[in-house]
């Protein structure tokens, strides 16, 4: 069991360097099946999600070598010859389920139980199974295993019923190897969809349009392995962001797209804050008093989920009352009964919290129930007055890359403990 402990009250200085993004990182890895020989995928985050699909991939009987330092991984998948992930495996993430759309538009069949991943309230695929069967596919449930298997694959008009990113790439893989033409309407524009796009593109893929909401991909007869660097992780990025603004801090966020912070950015404007954006970097300003604002998660470009939870940490120290909608999971509200150990105030009526900023949170012993709960329990401690400890700390493993190492580098107290 692992713990961080974190004493408050020390502002961040500095730079940091942010790495790959993770939830690009967790599609494109298992796309790399399609590829049919090898793949080399540069700039992936150090986290133990990108460990776990690099398992998978091997268990599959593909050669997977990951060099977490070089943040390198090849994968070679030509050994690869039916893809069945069963409950043990495709429980540890939620991302296992892109190998139902990778290993359909290879071998037009697959075997997935259903996904895993934090739980932040029910994560349904309807809309990826709606796909698969629009391209011609039979889907089956069967004691929890997903069954997808077509004779062929054949270009279809499929409209998302709701905007869903997992469904938008999924239906991308698949699609990729379908005969004809496939249009996805109502497709997310998340820029982790543009980045599996690329990447298809770059196997030999002809996808356009991603990045709007109409994408459309001619199905292409082969696709061979190439040469990959993961875009930054705007997730990660908008954390430390908030983390800055949480100390008052003054720190530079280095290596980000600033186009994809956007939300974040004029969030962080609307409570006082001040920001500078840069090509590659946006700097981070805190100021005295942050004040309150409201915040509804949406698709993108809207303030993503990923986020909420880190941010409604920071609202609980700012002037007056912030209101907080989430409209993606109904259970992202996990932290919040942390948060009021450490003294937030904090009302949570279905979707929406209501937040009463306070003068100041104690230091107490809090647990992360998910990834980015850790995260708002990682903000909350370095505002505290005291030290908070942060038990269950594998979730924020599971998508930080070495967080405490960066955050102790731009001068917070934070150092991992080991408990027998
Ligand atoms: C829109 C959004 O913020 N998506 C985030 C969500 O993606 P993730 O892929 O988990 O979620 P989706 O984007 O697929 O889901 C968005 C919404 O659509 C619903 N839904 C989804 C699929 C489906 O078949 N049926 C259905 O009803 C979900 O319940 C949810 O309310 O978490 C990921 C990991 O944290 C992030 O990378 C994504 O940016
Ligand atoms: C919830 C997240 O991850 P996952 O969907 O992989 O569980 C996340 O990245 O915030």
């Amino acid at each position: 069991m692992e713990k961080f402990v974190i004493e408050g009250g020390h502002k961040l200085k500095g730079k940091v360097s942010i790495s790959g993004f993770k939830n690009a990182a967790v599609a494109i890895i298992p796309a790399a099946i399609l590829a049919g020989n090898r793949c080399t995928i540069e700039n992936l985050p150090n986290i133990k999600d990108v460990e776990v699909l690099g398992e998978m991939l091997q268990e599959l009987g593909g050669q997977v070598e990951f060099d977490g330092k070089a943040k390198t991984m090849h994968i070679d998948t030509s050994m690869i010859q039916e893809c069945y992930a069963p409950y043990e495996m495709a429980k540890k993430l939620r991302a296992s389920y892109y190998l139902l759309g990778a290993a359909l538009g290879r071998f037009k069949k697959a075997r997935v139980a259903y996904p895993g991943g934090c739980d932040i309230g029910t994560r349904p695929i309807d809309q990826h199974i709606k796909g698969f069967e629009a391209l011609g596919a039979k889907v089956e449930i069967e004691h929890g295993i997903v069954h997808v298997e077509a004779e062929e694959l054949t270009g279809a008009e499929i409209y998302l019923d709701v905007v869903s990113v997992g469904a938008t790439i999924n239906i991308m893989l698949a699609a990729c190897r379908a005969k004809g033409i496939t249009i996805i309407d109502n497709a997310a524009k998340e820029p982790h969809v543009v980045d599996v796009a690329n990447f298809l593109n770059a196997m030999g893929a002809d996808i356009r349009g991603a990045g709007t909401d109409v994408i459309k991909i001619h199905g292409v007869e082969e696709m061979r392995g190439c040469t990959y660097s993961v875009i930054p992780d705007q997730i990660e990025a908008g954390t430390f962001m908030i983390m800055a603004a949480a100390t008052g801090g003054d720190v530079i966020v280095d290596n980000v797209i600033p186009k994809h912070l956007d939300p974040v950015t004029a969030k962080l404007r609307e409570m006082g804050v001040e920001i500078e954006e840069y090509g590659e970097s946006i700097r981070v300003i805190g100021c005295h008093k942050l004040k309150g604002c409201n915040i509804k998660t949406l698709v993108y470009p809207g303030f993503p989920t990923d986020l909420q939870q880190p941010m409604s940490a920071l609202l609980t120290q700012a002037q007056g009352t912030s209101i907080v909608t989430e409209t993606i999971y109904e259970g992202r509200f996990k932290h919040v009964d942390e948060l009021k150990r450490m003294g937030a105030k904090i009302k949570v009526e279905g979707r929406v919290a209501v937040i009463e900023g306070v003068e100041c949170l104690s230091g107490a012993t809090v647990a992360a129930t998910d990834l980015r709960a850790g995260a708002a329990l990682i903000v909350a401690g370095l505002m505290a007055e005291g030290i908070t400890e942060i038990e269950n700390i594998h979730y924020i493993d599971r998508g930080y890359e070495n967080i405490e190492q960066k955050l102790m580098r731009l001068g917070a107290k934070i150092h991992r403990k080991k408990e027998i």
